[in-house]
């Protein structure tokens, strides 16, 4: 069935602010930590009162997260941040770096802790310079072991899991089309499970591009039927036991997608409790 149950922990909304999400068990990391990790960057350890939102996105390749992060950063106003696009922007890039990421993410495999928290703590220290506040992070953490660098240098106030069934994810995947000059990620993945064993059916309509873009699609290097089904088996090991780990600290979200962006759009926002937030949805589309 699908979890639309709303969030029932409070958090901390920028603009229109509820209540704020406070733990003590957050707390007390923050407070045996004065060095960071995160190589000469040192993220300022805020109350969630003086800054926006810090939530991290889970789920499997080719769920969503990206688009549904993208979405909520849009409506909230803080930057999606997406350790993904990172790593794609340091392959396109000439630096000495990228011919061995190529490797590693055309495998399927993970990046090192140290790479990965480097192109991070960079992002995050050009973020603070042009005054950002708050963050949504869609692919990081991806393991127990960065989850607890990350909590040693900040506080994460929500995680939202997305889930969808395999074969869905390994279909979306591989219709996913990116257009080389806007960026934006389309998918001509026409998508009909029918439900089974008590779980609903799923369809989900193609996202086609505009015309304008039709000429210029592309697919990522990683997204063969091959390397998908590696990053899933990768995913399963490594980034699943994550949802223990937040479950366990109160800070978990579990969220089935229902279908596509039509009908989990408005149920997303109703299970963050964000459905009032309807006058700024248009902003985000
Ligand atoms: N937190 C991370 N730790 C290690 N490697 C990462 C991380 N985030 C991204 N990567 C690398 O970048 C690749 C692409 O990431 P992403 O776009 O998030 O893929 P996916 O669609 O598999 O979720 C991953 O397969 C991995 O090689």
């Amino acid at each position: 069935m699908a979890a639309i149950t709303r969030f029932s922990k409070p958090f901390a909304i920028p603009h229109i602010r509820r209540c704020f999400y406070s733990s003590s068990a957050a707390a007390a990391v923050s407070n045996q930590h004065d060095t960071s990790p995160f190589g000469n960057y040192k993220i300022t350890r805020r109350d969630p009162s003086e800054r926006n939102v810090q939530w991290v996105f889970l789920g499997s390749p080719g769920v969503g997260k990206g688009t549904y992060a993208s979405r909520l950063s849009n409506l909230l106003g803080v930057p999606h941040i997406a350790t993904g696009d990172l790593v794609r922007e340091e392959l396109a890039s000439s630096g000495t770096l990228s011919k061995q990421l190529t490797e590693i993410v055309n495998q399927g495999k993970l990046v090192s802790d140290e790479i990965i928290i480097s192109l991070l703590s960079k992002r995050l220290e050009a973020g603070e310079t042009k005054g950002e506040s708050g963050f949504i992070l869609d692919g990081f953490p991806r393991t127990i072991n960065q989850a607890e660098i990350l909590e040693g240098v900040t506080d994460i106030d929500l995680v939202v899991n997305l889930r969808l069934p395999e074969s869905v994810l390994i279909e979306k995947c591989l219709g996913r089309r990116i257009c080389s000059q806007c960026g934006k990620n389309f998918n001509v993945a026409s998508i009909n499970v029918k439900g089974q064993n008590g779980s609903p059916g799923i369809s989900m309509a193609p996202l086609l591009p505009p015309p304008s873009c039709m000429s210029k699609l592309g697919t990522r290097s990683d997204d063969t039927e091959e390397v998908v089904k590696e990053r899933l088996r990768i995913y399963n090991e490594k980034s699943q036991p994550l949802e223990d780990y937040y479950r366990n600290q109160g800070k978990l979200m579990e969220f089935d997608l229902p279908g596509g962006i039509p009908e989990s759009w408005p149920k997303l926002l109703e299970a963050l409790n964000l459905d009032d937030f309807d006058e700024r949805q248009s902003v985000a589309a």
